[in-house]
């Protein structure tokens, strides 16, 4: 079985994507983490965010086993991502490997942007999840505090907007609900309600 998550940042698709995992006995992949490797790669070597070639040849050299969201939480990668996530030659790199992920017996979950709509599309349960800004932002700035990281409630919440529109409006594997997908609004549920309601979804569509 694949399930396939999507949502804008900081929604909560991950933790759900963990949790579904692990009810299902399923491997799981954030597939954001590898967009956060690539430009993490980039800015330590102090290399351009916009040269295509460059950022496949970091893609070429990633070890998916070894993606650590703790090393690549901090906000700024966050925002390099969504910068070199335009490319398409290195999210063509990028689908490639998760799709390989994505073929692991006995299944997995992926959650990103575009899972539900381009790395997956015949993933027979999708799951597109959301919450308001204020809320989304609220959670980011918890979840950095909470790890001793830098975390200003106001600018993350107007980063966050910066970084749904860019990836909304890209040309190339937009942001957006597939049209199969089951949109699970968070923004009144606490983690264990969000879980609850993802493993109705799933239930019901499997
Ligand atoms: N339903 C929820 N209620 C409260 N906090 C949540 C909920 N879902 C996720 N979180 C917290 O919000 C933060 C961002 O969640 P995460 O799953 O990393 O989002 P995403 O993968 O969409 O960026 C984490 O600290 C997580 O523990
Ligand atoms: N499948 C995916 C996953 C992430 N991304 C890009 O990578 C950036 C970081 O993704 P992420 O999932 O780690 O971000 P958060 O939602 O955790 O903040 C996003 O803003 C997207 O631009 C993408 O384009 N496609």
């Amino acid at each position: 079985m694949i399930i396939a998550i999507d949502g804008p940042a900081a929604s909560g698709k991950g933790t759900l994507a963990r949790r579904l995992a692990r009810h299902y006995g399923l491997h799981h992949l954030d597939t954001g983490l590898t967009y956060r490797a690539v430009a993490a790669a980039l800015l330590a070597r102090g290399l351009p965010l916009g040269d295509e070639e460059i950022a496949i040849s970091v893609a070429r050299n990633l070890d998916l086993s070894r993606l650590d969201r703790d090393v690549l939480a901090a906000h700024e990668v966050g925002e390099a991502a969504s910068r070199i996530a335009v490319l398409q030659g290195l999210r063509d790199e990028l689908v490639r490997l998760q799709r390989d992920f994505a073929k692991r017996e006995p299944g997995a979950v992926l959650d990103g942007r575009d899972i539900g709509t381009v790395v997956c599309p015949d993933a027979p349960v999708k799951l597109y999840v959301t919450a308001s800004p204020q809320v989304r932002a609220r959670r980011r700035t918890d979840e950095l505090l909470s790890k001793g990281k830098p975390a200003d409630y106001a600018s993350i919440l107007a980063d966050l907007k910066k970084r749904d529109e860019r990836d909304s409006s890209r040309s190339v594997a937009p942001l957006k609900p597939a049209e199969d997908a089951h949109l699970l609004d968070t923004s009144e549920m606490d983690i264990e309600a969000a879980f609850k309601a993802a493993v109705d979804i799933v239930e019901q569509a499997r």
